[in-house]
């Protein structure tokens, strides 16, 4: 067995050490430029093609002059190195362009996710999500890894974090500012909006002869109320904790009831699952299975799961394979859940007495799962 590394490989294994340790410092770098403004300031002043100047975004930004070169560092870590920004100048020919030592910026699909909430409704934003992620309470647990670990309880470092019974009671009764719980739901509205639009356009034919549906734990009703708008004849009801939704009311074909899905779901044609399962352990979801199996309501209904899939053989590729292996101790890390392979889906699929399901994976890292009785 070969005992000692050469040169080239220690040097290659030192480089990936410093680039794991720096991984903070990225998403730290991520946070600031949120903080800052940036993405508002290119889309604000972004000439032709989008593209702002270093010196433009500067000034915009009031970075004052002794903070050229860290900004400038920043901007380039951003760029090069996390891809939320395009490097490209001006079109050539442009007068803008006739400095060759200047930088430019433009927005591209990642940083377009950064911009501020707009008034547009309909867009999708996730600069919510990242202050919400990069949030005290949030952080603090991931110092408590190797505690975890050596703590034979089911406390989650969450938990252990905060000594707090659970990530949803901290949200319930823990949080007096209702803070944590308004960031939260942000993260969840802004995604149920990216998904709802998603699922109403590609998974159209999922809906046919349904005329009633549950969208359990469905949050605010965004993915719900995407539901109803695209799909006028389906009765859409949300149900989540009696907190959660007691302040809203329902409109048209779209409804809110409040309960526990341990205990009783209201029956439809189909009931939707997003983002739910991977919040708990084999037990609990067996548990939420059954209790959805009997709110269904037809012989024809259905479960529709929307949630990771995690293909083993992809675990490697760059941000789909990563990022579910991060969501898996992300929810391991909060909420005691997990992300799951297909086999693992079958298990529980079969345990709570469901005969039959078709994936579908049309959400990114995310799919669709129809689950039938
Ligand atoms: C991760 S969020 C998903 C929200 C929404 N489905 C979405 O994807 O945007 C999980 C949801 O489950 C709800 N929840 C937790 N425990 C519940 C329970 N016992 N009964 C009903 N809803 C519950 C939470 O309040 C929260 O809205
Ligand atoms: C890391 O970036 C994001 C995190 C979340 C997110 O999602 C969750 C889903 C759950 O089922 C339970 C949870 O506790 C959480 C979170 O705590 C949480 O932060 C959501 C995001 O956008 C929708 C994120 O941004 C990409």
């Amino acid at each position: 067995m070969k005992t000692v590394d050469s040169h080239d490989e220690i040097l290659g294994a030192q480089a990936r050490l410093w680039s794991c340790s720096f991984g903070q410092m990225i998403s730290m770098c991520v946070k600031c430029a949120v903080q800052l403004g940036v993405p508002d300031a290119i889309h604000k002043h972004g000439g032709g093609g989008g593209a702002v100047s270093l010196t433009a975004l500067l000034s915009s930004l009031q970075i004052p002059p002794s903070k050229t070169e860290p900004f400038r560092c920043i901007m380039r870590i951003l760029t090069h190195h996390a891809g939320f920004f395009n490097p490209e100048p001006p079109a050539a020919g442009s007068d803008q362009n006739d400095d060759d030592d200047e930088e430019w910026y433009s927005l591209n699909a990642s940083s377009r996710l950064l911009l501020s909430p707009s008034d547009d409704k309909a867009a999708v934003r996730h600069t919510p999500s990242v202050l919400f992620f990069f949030h005290p309470l949030m952080q603090e647990p991931w110092a408590f890894l190797d505690r975890w670990l050596r703590d034979d309880s089911n406390r989650t470092p969450f938990e252990i974090a905060h000594g707090t019974a659970s990530f949803w009671d901290y949200l319930k009764s823990r949080d007096p500012s209702g803070e944590l719980m308004s960031g939260f739901y942000e993260c969840m509205i802004n995604d149920s909006k990216l998904v709802g639009e998603v699922v109403v356009s590609r998974c159209k034919d999922m809906f046919d002869g349904v005329t009633s549906l549950v969208d359990v734990g469905g949050g605010t009703g965004t993915m719900a109320a995407a539901v109803a708008k695209a799909f006028p004849g389906i009765q859409c009801t949300v149900l989540d904790l009696p907190h959660v939704v007691k302040d809203l009311e329902g409109e048209g074909n779209l409804g809110f009831v409040g309960g526990d899905m341990f205990v009783s779901i209201p029956s439809a044609d189909a009931i939707l699952l997003k983002w739910i399962l991977h919040d708990w352990d084999e037990e609990n979801c067996i548990k939420i299975l059954k209790v959805c199996k009997e709110a269904i309501s037809s012989p024809k209904g259905k479960l529709i799961i929307i949630d990771v899939v995690v293909d083993e053989k992809r675990l490697g590729e760059r941000n789909f394979g990563e990022v579910q292996l991060c969501f898996d101790l992300f929810m391991m890390a909060f909420v005691n859940g997990k992300e799951r392979t297909e086999k693992q889906w079958k298990r529980l699929f079969s345990a709570a007495g469901f005969s039959n399901y078709k994936i579908s994976p049309v959400l990114g890292l995310r799919s669709v799962i129809e689950v039938f009785p």
